[in-house]
């Protein structure tokens, strides 16, 4: 019998229902690791059933974490949160429904043709992921993304949008209602409609936790409509609230449809016996790829443009859930992998050079979607009786193998076909094999302390900035040196300072300038020698 036959037959998960398959074959796992890792996961499967029945699992924030409620409302421990659930879907299929026959209408155009969503994170990624994976012609809506605060990006976005703002609904998302990206995507967006003439107001819902600032601007500006997050549910597992479940819907996307995909995959992953856990073996699989430290990268590589996005919402879903300093004993572990990845066959042509021949620091997931094309578009031979997709196939196959000839690692997820369904299932996949794989190295994946040292420093720049601004003002017309303008500013910290004077000097709006020093020596030294001044005082 052949050897690496038997292998791949002994780690093929498949099931009909799903439609999905999983091969760990090429992750070479030593015969007795599973065995071992048994007891472990026996005790992460009850930790995710304490989960499912409201634990409190996010233990550091004191909350219960219940995204696969969302595809299964009877699971959660309280009526007033499977109503909640069930509600809340309710009225974003109303709503998307009374978008589309112009029951809801915007404040000039005669119909809402378009959706500019405004998030970042989790408050983005799902729906770019899916927006991307499902759009087709027979889309009701086109979607668009703010999902940053670069002021070209918006300008970029809203060029886009050209004529097509005044039947535009902007969706803005923030589960916190906080998040600085998304409130000034939110002032653009309302500056960029009053420009027109037209009120924010009567263009904007907002989907955010309950009594969040963002969610009472929306009260006091009378948006069109709220739709709730609850803090029970994560930012980066939020695709199936009214995060995810708004945007598609508005798009035409059927949301039922990735809703059932999720609870067949939930079912499935609920299971005890391994062998038929694909979530389980996956996460098994990371494990032992990346020796439970991190100590290999996951390239993600879906065969298929349409989810081309899938490795950075993985990356978010992953990163943000498993890079934690602490366990959940307080042991200082850097735990996390690192996960990057776009397309195949595409990336054969960039980095798979690398993956084969370079630094063994990685293994690899192939993603594969059995369909090629929708049948009724037909099929054109590139050579006799070979399609496009037949090469698709075949690079994902030859890659596989070209890289397990020298030993490095590889996973294949294979669905029959992309829909809403099998995408729903995909998602699921991931968030419990993320949850499974924290159990297994002990870590709380429900919190991110430690995006929140960026934010507070970034906070700290954008005060610093309005004291130098202030200091600036004070003696305009008079050239300062960094160390003056510093001090000026009661700063210490010459170094922003100089961070700051440089970026002011290139958006001349506040009449900054940069001016250069006299004599020899300050033309031919650093440019922190340079000396700052407000043009006019404004
Ligand atoms: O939905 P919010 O509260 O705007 O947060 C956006 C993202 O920011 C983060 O909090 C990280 O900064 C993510 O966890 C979250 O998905």
């Amino acid at each position: 019998m052949n050897d690496g036959l038997d292998r791949f037959r002994a780690h093929l998960f498949h099931d009909e229902r799903l439609g999905v398959w999983l091969d760990t074959s090429r992750v070479r796992w030593t015969a007795d690791f599973l065995d071992g890792l048994e007891p472990r996961l026996q005790a992460a499967y009850e930790a995710m059933a304490a989960l499912e029945r409201g634990a409190l699992a996010n233990a550091d924030e004191g909350r219960m974490v219940g995204h696969y409620w969302l595809r299964a409302p009877e699971l959660a421990p309280d009526p007033a949160i499977r109503d909640a659930i069930t509600t809340t879907l309710g009225r974003v299929l109303t709503f998307a429904e009374d978008v589309h026959a112009a029951r809801i209408r915007p404040e000039r155009a005669s119909r809402f043709r378009d959706v500019l969503l405004i998030g970042i994170g989790g408050s983005a990624l799902g729906p770019q992921l899916v927006s991307a994976a499902l759009t087709s012609p027979a889309d009701r809506m086109r979607v668009w993304f703010f999902d940053n605060t670069d002021p070209d990006g918006f300008d970029r976005t809203l060029d886009a949008i050209g004529d097509a703002l005044p039947g535009t609904l902007a969706v803005v998302i923030s589960k916190s209602g906080g998040t600085k990206e998304t409130r000034n995507g939110m002032l653009e967006a309302e500056a960029a409609y009053a420009r027109l003439g037209l009120d924010f107001a009567k263009h904007a819902v907002v989907v955010t936790g309950e009594g969040s600032e963002l969610d009472k601007h929306a009260v006091a500006r009378g948006f069109l409509d709220r739709f709730p997050m609850w803090d029970w549910v994560g930012g980066r597992t939020s695709e199936l609230s009214a995060v995810g479940l708004l945007p598609a819907a508005l798009q035409g996307l059927d949301v039922e449809d990735m809703l059932r995909g999720a609870r067949a995959m939930d079912e499935v992953t609920r299971s005890r016996v391994t062998k038929r856990n694909p979530a389980a073996q996956l996460a098994a699989a990371w494990l032992s790829a990346t020796g439970g430290a991190g100590k290999k990268d996951m390239v993600l590589l879906p065969y298929k443009d349409r989810l081309e996005l899938f490795s950075r919402y993985a990356q978010q879903l992953v990163m943000e859930s498993l890079g934690k300093r602490l366990d959940r004993q307080g042991r200082e572990v850097w735990q996390g992998i690192s996960v990057y990845g776009n397309k195949g066959s595409t990336d054969q042509h960039a980095y798979v050079q690398q993956l084969r021949d370079g630094v063994d620091n990685f293994f690899v997931t192939f993603l594969e979607v059995l369909l090629d094309r929708a049948p009724q578009r037909g099929d054109l031979s590139v050579e006799p009786g070979v399609t496009p997709g037949d090469y698709l196939s075949g690079f994902l196959q030859g890659t596989r193998r070209a890289l397990d000839e020298r030993g490095r690692a590889s996973i294949t997820i294979t669905l029959e076909a992309l829909d809403a369904t099998s995408l729903g299932a995909l998602i699921a996949l991931y968030e419990r094999a993320v949850g499974i794989y924290a159990e297994l190295v002990d870590i709380n994946a429900y919190h991110q302390p430690g995006v929140e040292a960026g934010k507070k420093a970034a906070q700290a720049v954008i005060d610093l900035e309005q004291r130098v601004l202030a200091g600036l003002r004070a003696k305009a017309g008079t050239a300062l040196s960094l160390a003056e303008v510093a001090a000026a500013a009661g700063s210490d910290d010459p170094e922003t300072v100089f961070w700051i004077l440089r970026h002011l000097s290139a958006n001349p709006r506040r009449g900054v300038l940069r001016v250069r020093g006299q004599g020899a020596e300050a033309e031919v030294g650093s440019p922190l020698d340079w000396s700052w001044m407000v043009a006019a005082a404004p």
